[in-house]
């Protein structure tokens, strides 16, 4: 196909902005840090919050300043000087004001910054993950989204709206009161930053290797965490084979092992974080610092008024002291948040074309090759597919099977785009499908795969949302023909019953809604994974009419893990270590004697044919096709590859390219 695709990567990675809206890519040497980044279209603001915040601290030690000067004036050695009584009371109640004002005003621009960041943040993530390939999210992608859109935004909500201002308040009050204590006594001053720097100094040494002590703590937190999962997950495993005492042993000693750690930790540690405590606390600063004025005072070296300022200020001195840890904490943790909404913001996107809905719907894999990304630093590249060439005709169903890691459902997912091909191609209607925009692809292609979803919304809504605006006549015919319409008449509220709510439905239920779904939809072409192995066999066959129903007169891809269920389809295609191995019908393939027969053998050695444990494909209800040739000897026997009467068949893989 066009050299075009050939040479391109899968799912070349197309960077939009890393954050919110800031226009550099997180992760390039000039780019700014994911959290400056993320916080960009906002700094203006979160600035004014915190200059706010910081000025509502400061304001708020006006009033103790005032009753500190109203001391002052009222003790002065010369008598009392009442003045500026009025002026420092009108000021003391001006200053209590202004403070709530300016943290009023502060909390009210913090958080409006912060919800038009989360908006923004959140419409971004929402805008990127619905342009990464579908195929993104059975990784980790669906979890990495839902950190991301949840508790990395509470992390970074914390940051802008209470740790930022809150830490510009914690700097400006300790700076203001030792401004004002050192203009009203400096040795006094002096004897209360002594005792800041002593519970500093204090504070740090219990601090001293806790980066390794606390990944020390996460360790065996984490093997406490994991015994009690595997204790409690492999339980009946562990029971039935008589280890649970060995089991529960290894629970309780990752639990003794985790208290051992942190009775030595807090062992070591607690006097002297005590120590510094107690010397930073308001009581003791208090107590030093009016006692010092006292003998000051007597010693002559100080104004006894003085003992006024300190026993109302010194506290603020090193009150915020504690509130600097959490906030560093909070910090750390809104740059870790802000690196994961970077890294879901940069995860690679599907490039789209804008080419027509495809003319017809015959669908070609030319040289397929596909290797699904590695993890950041993992050695190597395994292809999950080695050059496929497989045409699928209009009307025809084609299964695909083969051994367990063949490819399989790499192939399928391929043609859903939900990667892209490494290199080769696959077209609709001669259109590649990356030429296609999306929507204009899942007009053109449904899937039905084992692992069915369905909104916590109404069945109807569920159903309809392969047709939007389908009426409910429309709804309830789809829900007739995938076997599904009995199961929802009987759910409290019909189709009116809301999915996880009062519609409880199994697995097999959820299916055949997937399956109406699919048949609302109305694609030409389907990718069907085989879908009931996990089924009862009642479900499977209502599972089967309604796949038999949905796939008439499409172009239908199925997955088969289980021969029998696809030995009716057009074509078999069987896949071996991402080659396509053998090309043809049941028959075909069976008088080969090769890999498909060698499978059909095994599967039925295995007794997993069930009531058609004697081979006799039931063609017609497993895929709404008649039988290849039901006139052929072969048709009876299909399960007979030594059947003299097998017609000698072409090797068709043979045109197909096969085994390349
Ligand atoms: N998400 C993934 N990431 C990395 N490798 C994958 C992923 N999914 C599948 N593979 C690998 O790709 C290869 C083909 O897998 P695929 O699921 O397509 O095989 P399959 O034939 O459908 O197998 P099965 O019958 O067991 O479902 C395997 O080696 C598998 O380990």
């Amino acid at each position: 196909m066009t050299s075009r695709h050939d040479t391109a990567p899968a799912a070349a990675p197309e960077r939009e902005t890393p954050a919110a809206g800031t226009g550099a890519a997180a992760g390039t040497p000039d780019a700014p840090a994911p959290l400056g980044a993320l916080l960009a279209p906002v700094r203006t603001r979160v600035a004014a919050a915190t200059a706010l915040q910081g000025l509502a601290g400061a304001l708020g030690l006006v009033p103790l300043i005032c009753v500190a000067e109203i001391a002052g004036a009222l003790l002065a050695p010369g008598g009392p000087d009442t003045g500026p009584l009025w002026t420092l009371v009108v000021a003391a109640v001006a200053g209590a004001v202004a403070a709530l004002a300016a943290g009023a005003a502060s909390t009210v621009v913090g958080h409006l910054a912060d919800n038009d960041l989360q908006l923004s943040v959140r419409r971004s993530l929402a805008r990127r993950v619905a342009r990464v390939p579908l195929g993104w999210f059975a990784g980790r992608g669906s979890g990495r989204v839902k950190k991301a859109l949840h508790d990395d935004i509470s992390d970074v909500h914390s940051l802008v709206a209470h740790t930022l201002p809150d830490l510009a308040a914690v700097v400006a009050v300790p700076v203001v009161a030792l401004v004002y204590l050192a203009a009203v006594d400096w040795r006094l001053t002096l004897v209360a930053v002594a005792l800041v720097i002593g519970g500093a100094a204090l504070f740090a040494r219990a601090m001293a290797g806790s980066t390794a002590k606390m990944a020390r703590y996460v360790a065996a937190m984490g093997a406490v965490n994991s015994a009690a999962v595997e204790f409690v997950d492999g339980i009946q495993v562990v029971k039935h084979f008589g280890h649970h005492r060995r089991a529960h042993q290894r629970f309780t000693a990752a639990a003794d092992d985790f208290a051992d750690f942190f009775v030595s930790w807090t062992r070591s540690t607690t006097p002297v974080a005590v120590g510094s405590f107690l010397l930073l606390s308001a009581p003791t600063v208090t107590v030093t610092t009016v006692g010092a004025g006292a003998l000051f005072a007597f010693l002559g070296w100080s104004e006894p008024v003085s003992i006024v300022a300190f026993a109302l200020l010194a506290p603020a001195l090193c009150a915020p002291m504690s509130a600097i840890g959490q906030s560093v904490q909070q910090i750390q943790a809104a740059r870790a948040a802000a690196e994961r909404v970077a890294g879901v913001l940069a995860a690679p996107v599907l490039p789209e074309g804008g080419a027509p809905a495809p003319e017809s719907a015959r669908v070609v894999f030319s040289g397929v090759r596909f290797a699904y990304p590695r993890p950041e630093g993992a050695p190597g590249e395994e292809e999950a597919l080695r050059g496929v060439d497989l045409v699928l005709e209009p009307g025809t169903v084609t299964a695909l099977v083969g051994p367990s890691g063949a490819g399989k459902s790499t192939l399928a997912a391929l043609l859903a785009r939900f990667h892209d091909v490494t290199a080769g191609s696959i077209t609709i209607g001669g259109t590649d499908v990356r030429d296609l925009a999306t929507a204009e692809l899942y007009r053109t292609v449904g899937f039905v795969f084992q692992d069915t979803r369905l909104l916590r919304e109404t069945v109807a809504a569920n159903i309809a949302m392969g047709r939007p605006g389908a009426t409910r006549e429309e709804v309830a015919a789809a829900a007739r023909a995938a076997r599904i319409a009995d199961r929802i008449e009987r759910l409290p509220r019909g189709y009116d019953s809301v999915v996880g709510e009062d519609a409880e439905l199994s697995g097999g239920e959820a299916q055949r809604v997937a399956i109406a779904r699919a048949l609302l939809a109305d694609t030409p072409v389907l990718v069907l994974d085989e879908a009931t192995a996990a089924v009862d066999p009642e479900a499977e066959e209502s599972i089967q009419d309604a796949l038999s129903e949905l796939a008439r007169g499409r172009t239908v891809l199925v997955v088969a893990h289980r021969l029998r269920t696809v030995a009716g389809a057009d074509r078999i295609a069987v896949l071996d270590a991402g080659r396509l191995a053998e090309i043809g019908t049941h028959a075909d393939l069976l008088a080969r004697g090769g890999r498909y027969a060698a499978l059909w053998r095994a599967q039925q050695g295995e007794g997993t044919d069930g009531p058609e444990g004697s081979g006799r494909p039931d063609q017609a209800a497993r895929t709404g096709h008649p039988p290849t040739d039901p006139g052929r000897p072969d048709a009876d026997r299909p399960d007979d590859p030594d059947n003299p009467d097998e017609p000698d068949t072409p090797d068709e893989s043979d045109r197909q390219g096969a085994d390349r």
